[in-house]
């Protein structure tokens, strides 16, 4: 039986509909929208593509969006100085800078200077932390809903065997945060890790963040396995192809003959990614104006 695909896209246009309701009721409670800026450094096509799809989203929502766009040349004490006034600026309840930087600007430096209150990517260590130690703060929008992907399909994962493939600080780490704190068992995969197929073959949930075209294959997997691919490659464009198609980390083709469900790529983590943004930053407009957190949120 054909594994069943786990539909991101929509559940991403049901989370937009309910944060757009809670920006609403936040703009009746504040006397203002709840406002994210988004700064972009750069050229890059594909960041460039993420940040317009995140506008349109931020403003569909009912709340504003800032944008900032700066030249590849940029020096870091221009951008931290538009950090800066960011953190200051009471319009802003939520900032993002598109990662990467280019080469001569320090993503760590950055990240650091933002307001960990307007950190609503999660990245900052101050947020890294209290996600390591239980306490809340802002949670990474990817693994997070990744997360909700998996509570929606199989409810409490207690218990359950978990491989996460990759290790950065924006995916990987925290998405095995998260697992152990929902009582998962939880093993992360690295570009180290021997047998990599031997370790996914244990897997009940599979998580694959690695940023390599379709390498996690069918045999790999085990029978009724749940699967979520975050990985985002676009391949070399096939004869009579303007741009090449995007595919993820897992043979989704043979994964679907094997695994119980899966995220498609695209329509799977991608969608989830800008939802759980506006999510967060609705959260942080709430916290920064000194209101309870919706609980729906
Ligand atoms: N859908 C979405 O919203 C998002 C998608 N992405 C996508 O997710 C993917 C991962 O992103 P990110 O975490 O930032 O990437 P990084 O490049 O920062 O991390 C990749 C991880 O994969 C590991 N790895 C590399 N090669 C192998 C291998 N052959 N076997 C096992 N592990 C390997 C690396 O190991 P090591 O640490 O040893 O080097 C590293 O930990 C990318 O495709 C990215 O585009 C990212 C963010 C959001
Ligand atoms: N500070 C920062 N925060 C991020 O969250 C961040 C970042 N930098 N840099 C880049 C990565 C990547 N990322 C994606 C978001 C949405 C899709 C997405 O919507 N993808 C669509 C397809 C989009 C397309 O067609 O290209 C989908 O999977 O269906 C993908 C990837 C956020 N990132
Ligand atoms: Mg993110």
């Amino acid at each position: 039986m054909a594994a069943e695909r786990i539909d991101g896209k929509a559940f991403a246009a049901n989370l937009r509909e309910r944060v757009g309701a809670m920006a609403a009721e936040f703009e009746s409670k504040a006397g203002r929208k709840a406002g994210l800026a988004v700064v972009l450094v750069g050229e890059d096509p594909a960041s460039q593509v993420y940040v317009r799809s995140k506008h349109k989203a931020t403003v569909a929502a009912g709340m504003e969006s800032f944008e900032h766009r700066l030249p590849a040349d940029t020096s870091e004490a221009d951008l931290l100085a538009l950090v800066e006034q960011l953190n200051g600026d009471d319009a802003v309840d939520g900032i993002l800078v598109q990662l990467p930087l280019p080469d001569h600007l320090d993503d760590q430096a950055v990240i650091a200077s933002i307001s960990p209150d307007k950190d609503v990517d999660g990245f900052h260590v101050t947020n890294a932390g209290r996600l390591a130690v239980g306490q809340s703060g802002f949670v990474p929008c990817t693994p997070l809903g990744c997360m909700m992907l998996l509570a929606d399909r199989l409810g409490d994962l207690s218990g359950l065997e978990a491989v996460v493939i990759g290790r950065s600080n924006i995916v990987g780490k925290p998405m095995a945060q998260l697992l152990l704190d929902a009582n998962a068992t939880v093993t992360i995969a690295h570009s180290r890790t021997k047998d990599l197929p031997a370790v996914v073959k244990r897997a009940d949930i599979v998580v694959a963040a690695v940023g390599r075209a379709e390498m996690v294959k069918a045999e790999w997997l085990k029978e009724g396995a749940t699967v979520i691919d975050v990985g985002i490659n676009r391949l070399p464009p096939a004869d009579g192809e303007e741009k090449g198609r995007l595919v993820g980390d897992v043979d989704y083709a043979g994964a679907e003959g094997v695994a119980a469900a899966i995220t498609p790529v695209p329509g799977g983590v991608g969608p989830m990614t800008i939802a759980v943004l506006l999510r967060n930053t609705v959260v942080a407009a709430h916290r920064n104006a000194g209101l309870d957190v919706p609980e729906t949120l």
